[in-house]
């Protein structure tokens, strides 16, 4: 996959030489179930037309920049994750817009012709709901006749879930309140974070405690006891997480592994959320009681 990073207002160069694509567009926070339905079809219409498989995000979030008096955007997926997920989904050229508050104000036609038309776009997809341009004016409705003669559009319907459409609003809703169990219907798998082993140390028979850092761009669950899946160098084991304190350089999360019989250095953590225990019933001064259980605390 090629990463090609744009800031307005763009070079030339930047445009230069480029092969015809298909563009799936939209933010994809948490490349959800909708959003996999839109990168599915464009991935299909460009194979079916030979061309390639092109994404077009925006970084940061549009909130970030049109509402800045607002605390910062937390991810489903950080900008590196969301990256790693396209790759895997076959995405070909992946193009991050920076959102700034001079992109923001391009009138809708100012986007088409500038972004999408200028890397030989053929054919747009993306939801019903898409929009663009200064206040959000441009729809899927324009793309149409923003596009005429240029590439053709392809709109996808909603796609819901008990009713609702599932989005990343509403995903970041059920973590807030803990229904992380709930999550797999809307994400199509629970919803995962990377992390950094800060320690970690045997406790009683193969089980292992570890404190992990999560970058701070991360979205957490509401603190709380959760049944959680780690995954460490290719092995997965079953755990319990509770999050110990938040602050401006991230998150630090209390982990205990159940028969864990890794012997290896650990670097890097996934932890996928299954289902909530209980809420915050130990204090960071508890910590020691967890160390010295050969059980799980549930
Ligand atoms: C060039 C451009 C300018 C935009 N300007 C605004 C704006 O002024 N106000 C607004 O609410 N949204 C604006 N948007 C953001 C869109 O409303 C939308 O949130 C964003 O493109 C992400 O789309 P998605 O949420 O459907 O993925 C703009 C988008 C683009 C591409
Ligand atoms: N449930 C859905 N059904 C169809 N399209 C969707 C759905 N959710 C998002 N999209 C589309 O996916 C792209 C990215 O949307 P985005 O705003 O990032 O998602 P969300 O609404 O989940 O925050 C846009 O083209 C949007 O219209």
């Amino acid at each position: 996959m090629e990463t090609i990073h744009l800031r307005y207002p763009m070079e030339k160069t930047t445009v230069c030489n480029r092969e015809s694509c298909v563009l799936a567009l939209g933010f994809f926070d948490g490349i959800h179930v909708g959003h996999r339905a839109i990168l599915e079809k464009a991935k299909q219409i460009a194979k079916q037309k030979q061309l390639k498989f092109g994404v077009m995000t925006f970084f940061p979030h549009p909130k970030d920049i049109l509402f800045p008096e607002k605390k910062p955007m937390k991810y489903l997926t950080p900008l590196k994750v969301k990256e790693e997920g396209f790759k895997e989904l076959g995405v070909e050229k992946l193009f991050i817009v920076e959102f700034t508050p001079d992109f923001s104000a391009l009138s809708p036609k100012e986007f088409v012709d500038e972004y999408i038309c200028s890397f030989k776009c053929k054919h747009v997809v993306a939801g019903f709901d898409y929009c663009y341009g200064a206040k959000g004016k441009g729809n899927m409705e324009t793309m149409v006749g923003h596009g005429a003669g240029k590439f053709e559009v392809t709109v996808i319907s909603k796609v819901k879930h008990h009713y609702e459409k599932i989005s990343s609003t509403a995903i970041r809703g059920l973590l807030a309140h803990g229904r992380v169990r709930d999550i797999p219907s809307y994400l199509g798998r629970p919803y995962q974070v990377q992390g950094t082993p800060l320690y970690y140390s045997h406790v009683g028979q193969n089980n292992i405690f570890m404190e992990i850092h999560v970058d701070r761009e991360y979205r957490l669950p509401k603190p709380g006891l959760y049944k959680v899946k780690v995954e460490v160098n290719d092995s997965s084991y079953e755990g319990v997480c509770h999050q110990m304190f938040i602050n401006k350089n991230g998150a630090s999360l209390l982990v205990q592994m159940k028969k864990c019989d890794c012997k290896e250095d650990f670097k890097s953590v996934n932890i996928s959320w299954l289902d909530f225990i209980k809420g915050e019933p130990n204090k960071l001064n508890d910590m020691n009681k967890y160390i010295q259980r050969d059980e799980l605390v549930i």
